[in-house]
């Protein structure tokens, strides 16, 4: 559904992207992580048709994004940074329009529904929350029932609720056969939504994997933590949890406030992050 190799972007002398290489399977949640000004943006938007490269090969649905042509746009969601619905459209003219725009639309009661919007549909875009603003701006990407939706940082400014909301519905939308490639600053999204978590630093991919290890680039020690009868804390860091648990349990001691953790998606992004910028 998506094939990069050797991606390479610049802006003047800076290049933004460095030789990046990715690849996304029918179906697959991909997530790219990286702090500010890493190429995440620049990545999306010329895999969605909307900014020339400088090098390397792309296809997305065996089309080149450099040469888009209106079937291949028609097959593509994409939910940009920013919104670009006119503030003077109301949420059901605004979705109205888009959907004439493809052969087999979601049905515009359905899609608002489903991104409870149905309450909304005579409200001028410009006045709804931003929160909602977004959902109006995921519902045009998915007007078109996309085989690959783009999604640049989906969920900033949401509140928990209507993250899980969203989440679902890119979850939905997942296992129906959509790829989806969202970028975020949650890493607690990536892990809960991705199948797979790439991770951009200065325009390299410096990580790609699962998201509960990121393949392997953690040092995957388990933590196990306890207080013991005198009321001090233990803690214990091993590769080994359960020998280690058990040999704890044969002291006989009381285990109050019992915790085993594995290393989170957190902990592996910022130690990869962190150790390229100190690099
Ligand atoms: N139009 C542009 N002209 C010049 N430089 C640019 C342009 N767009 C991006 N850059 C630079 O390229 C690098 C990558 O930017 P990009 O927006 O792709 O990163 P990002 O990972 O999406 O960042 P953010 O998380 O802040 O959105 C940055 O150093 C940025 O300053």
């Amino acid at each position: 559904m998506i094939e990069v190799e050797g991606l390479i972007k610049r802006y003047g002398k800076r290049t933004a992207l460095d030789g990046v290489d990715l690849s996304a399977k029918p179906g697959e949640v991909l997530a790219v992580l990286g702090p500010n000004g890493a190429g995440k943006t620049s990545l999306v938007e010329i895999l969605e048709g909307y900014r020339p490269r400088d090098g390397g090969r792309v296809r997305v649905l065996g089309t080149d994004p450099a040469r888009p042509t209106r079937a291949w746009r028609g097959r593509i969601g994409v939910l940009p940074q920013t919104t670009s619905v006119d503030p003077q459209l109301t949420v059901g003219e605004a979705v109205g329009l888009f959907s004439r725009l493809y052969r087999d639309p979601w049905p515009t009661g359905e899609l608002l529904d489903r991104l409870r919007l149905a309450d909304a549909v005579d409200r001028r875009a410009g006045v709804l929350s931003g929160g909602r603003q977004r959902r109006l701006d995921l519902a045009l990407a998915l007007a078109g029932r996309p085989e690959v939706l783009f999604l640049d940082e989906p969920t900033t400014g949401f509140d928990p609720e209507a993250r899980r909301d969203t989440w679902n519905v890119v979850r939905d939308v997942a296992a129906g056969g959509c790829t989806v490639l969202l970028t975020t600053h949650y890493l607690e999204e990536a892990a809960e939504l991705a199948d797979r978590v790439v991770v951009v630093v200065g325009g390299r991919i410096v990580a790609d994997g699962d998201p509960a290890t990121l393949g392997g680039h953690l040092d995957a020690e388990t933590t196990i933590r306890y207080r013991r009868p005198d009321g001090a804390p233990a803690v214990i860091r091993t590769r080994a949890p359960s020998a280690a648990l058990l040999a704890v349990l044969r002291e006989g001691e009381e285990l109050g406030e019992l915790s085993v953790t594995r290393p989170t998606l957190e902990d592996a992004y910022l130690s990869l992050v962190g150790s390229r910028h100190a690099a």
